[in-house]
């Protein structure tokens, strides 16, 4: 055996033992984070890119506590967070189109009753009060009745005529200045200075907020907006369950506490962060509406705007109104209205009611604009309030 041959099968041999050690590397490697390759998400957790990643799992890696924000606050990942399996909401184009037939349902009784009096021809005063008795009973409010009675009037002497196609016209015409067309409606709903874009959804107990925060999350998914959901009502155990399944069904995170009575400012300071670090459009922060003392609730949502507003601003807080409780909910909405800086009302439950006139009563009130309209229980019954589309419906 020569000296080449000796050097060949050394080399022979060297080579051997590296592969062999290579492989045993390369295993061990795959038997620790070999997983990764297809990872099983924990339920929940809060997203960095495209990952999951728990909390507590971290801060245990790094040695620390797990600190016990707000009760446990914890980012509840929809079940199926991938496309099949979801809902695709309608989008809001059209959706007034395809619920008006609702408001007119309720409402177009008003508008009959208005055109069956105004063209009745030669009018007399209790012509007149019928009128009158007419709006108000559709909560249009007495400053407003006046001022559309007034206007009226006036059409009717100068020109002189009664003529139904004419009269239907000045109603139009007054009625939807009433609602004021130039008000701006638009939601505030973008990223703005590398911030979400922060809604604040607030309203006494039961006019729907759960509900319209579910609806308004499924009209961003449909403009493909990154929503997620803030669950800050912690007074009433069963709302935040609501909410995750509403936003399970379109693939919106909730952020929530499971400890009842929980601090809802620290549920929706969670909120935005996760809000801020997942890159989203909009975090949509549901509040309560009952507290022990009225007083303590107006503190309350103070405190989570002061608590939120260390993350990014809030740019909409929206009042939710129940279109069918009058007065009430007038009083109730000047309340909030004296604590809080509304920027937009939702008035729901149009669909059950006579009580259109509320829209401009309440904008009167208040001095801020019907954004949305809640028309039914089902998912997508939820509108953006269109004037032109709205005194439609009431007067044809
Ligand atoms: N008909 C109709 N019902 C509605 C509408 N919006 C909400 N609702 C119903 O009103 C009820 C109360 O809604 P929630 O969303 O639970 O009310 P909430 O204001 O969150 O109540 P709290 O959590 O107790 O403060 C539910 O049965 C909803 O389905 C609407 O536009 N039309």
């Amino acid at each position: 055996m020569g000296p080449i041959n000796e050097l060949w099968e050394i080399l022979t041999l060297v080579t051997v033992v590296v592969v062999g050690a290579l492989g045993v590397l390369v295993a061990l490697v795959r038997g620790r984070g070999g997983r990764g390759a297809s990872p099983t998400l924990p339920r929940t957790g809060r997203r960095e890119g495209d990952v999951l990643v728990d909390d507590r799992d971290r801060a245990a890696d790094a040695g620390t506590e797990v600190p016990n924000r707000g009760g446990g606050v914890l980012v509840e990942e929809p079940e199926a967070p991938v496309a099949p399996g979801l809902e695709r909401p309608e989008s809001a184009r059209g959706r007034l189109q395809r619920l008006r037939a609702r408001l007119a349902r309720s409402n177009s009784a008003i508008g009959n009753a208005l055109l069956a009096l105004l063209s009745r021809g030669g009018l007399s005063d209790e012509d007149w009060e019928a009128v009158e008795d007419t709006l108000l009973a559709s909560d249009l409010g007495v400053e407003a009745t006046q001022e559309l009675v007034d206007s009226l009037r006036t059409q009717v002497r100068v020109d002189g005529t009664t003529d139904p196609a004419q009269v239907r016209q000045w109603l139009h015409e007054d009625l939807l200045r009433l609602v004021d067309p130039s008000m701006d409606r638009r939601i505030a709903a973008s990223r703005e200075d590398g911030h979400p874009a922060v809604i604040l959804v607030v309203g006494v107990n039961g006019t729907g907020k759960t509900t319209t925060v579910g609806k308004l999350g499924r009209v961003l998914v449909a403009e493909d907006k990154d929503v997620i959901f803030g669950a800050a009502d912690t007074f009433r155990a069963a709302a935040a369950d609501q909410l995750t399944t509403w936003g399970e069904r379109v693939g919106v995170p909730t952020v929530r506490s499971h400890q009842e009575g929980a601090d809802p400012a620290s549920v929706a300071f969670e909120a935005v962060k996760a809000g801020v670090e997942m890159e989203a459009d909009v975090v949509l922060i549901d509040t309560a509406g009952r507290l022990h003392t009225k007083r303590g609730l107006m503190d309350e949502l103070g405190k989570i705007k002061r608590v939120v507003e260390k993350q990014a601003p809030v740019g909409e807080v929206l009042l939710v109104l129940d279109a069918t409780t009058g007065q009430n909910g007038m009083r109730q909405a000047e309340e909030f209205a004296k604590e809080v800086d509304i920027t937009g009302i939702v008035l729901t439950k149009m669909d059950g009611t006579a009580k259109g006139g509320i829209v401009v009563n309440v904008q009167r009130k208040l001095g801020v604009p019907v954004k949305l309209i809640g028309l039914g229980e089902g998912p997508d019954d939820l509108a953006p309030f269109d004037p032109e589309a709205f005194v439609s419906a009431i007067v044809g």
